[in-house]
């Protein structure tokens, strides 16, 4: 980055005033019933079918945000990190669907073929948006909660019950639980927190507001694969 923010406001990171701002629903992420049985490996195999088809829907959605994303920078090193960005969220997660696809009989037609339920619609939609319309801290803001929360909701899995070999979603716990992508969270946050010290309070205010609603979405998620949620 060309610019360096002031010492006296890193002390105050903006991500984490943006989740402070919201601490109760940040914990009521990893105590929703779907996180809780996914971990301990209870989940029944229609929500995680369900989960896995609707997630592959989204990451699609995701992958767009990060070539927009390209558009709104001309410094190399983050142009080139959102294209790793696109990139692996497309073959990395996409292989975790493919496999746990295979796994359950779902071919990649199928995959391809599922509608959108509500949440997964409105959130896509919500990103979309951002990533269309909005500035860079915004898109950042926006796609923030889906790293942070997944990093922390798999190293909770992981460090409250290490996955016996034949846990059913074992695979999935390690991906989000790894350092890997642990990384992708923390690259965003130290990002963004370097723009924060650019923004006035009216542009902070529209970030707490698109945390939050990235936020929700992601409780959304988690709710509406435990209800496996219909279109009326
Ligand atoms: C809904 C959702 N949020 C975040 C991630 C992490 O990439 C994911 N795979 N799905």
């Amino acid at each position: 980055m060309p610019f360096e923010p002031p010492a006296a406001r890193t002390q105050h990171r903006l991500s984490e005033r943006l989740r402070d701002g919201i601490l109760p629903l940040w914990q009521r992420q990893i105590e929703h019933p779907f996180v809780i049985a996914l971990g301990n490996g209870t989940l029944p195999r229609a929500n995680f079918q369900f989960y896995i088809l609707q997630d592959a829907l989204f990451l699609d959605e995701l992958t767009k945000t990060f070539a927009y994303a390209t558009t709104k920078t001309t410094d190399h090193e983050e142009m080139e990190q959102f294209g790793k960005f696109l990139l692996n969220t497309l073959l990395v997660e996409a292989d975790l669907h493919h496999r746990y696809g295979e796994r359950f009989g779902l071919s990649p037609t199928d995959m391809m073929t599922t509608p959108m339920a509500p949440t997964t619609y409105a959130y896509t939609r919500h990103l979309l948006t951002i990533a269309a319309f909005g500035t860079l801290p915004e898109l950042l803001t926006a796609i923030l909660p889906c790293a942070w929360i997944y990093a922390e909701v798999g190293r909770h899995l992981i460090g409250t019950m290490p996955p016996a070999t034949d846990h059913p979603y074992q695979d999935w716990l390690l991906t989000y639980a790894s350092p890997d992508f642990d990384a992708v969270g923390t690259w965003i946050r130290e990002r963004l927190d370097q723009r924060a010290f650019f923004l006035n309070d009216h542009e902070e205010a529209r970030l707490h507001e698109i945390f939050l609603t990235s936020t929700r979405y992601e409780w959304l998620f988690w709710d509406m694969a435990w209800k496996l949620e219909e279109w009326p």
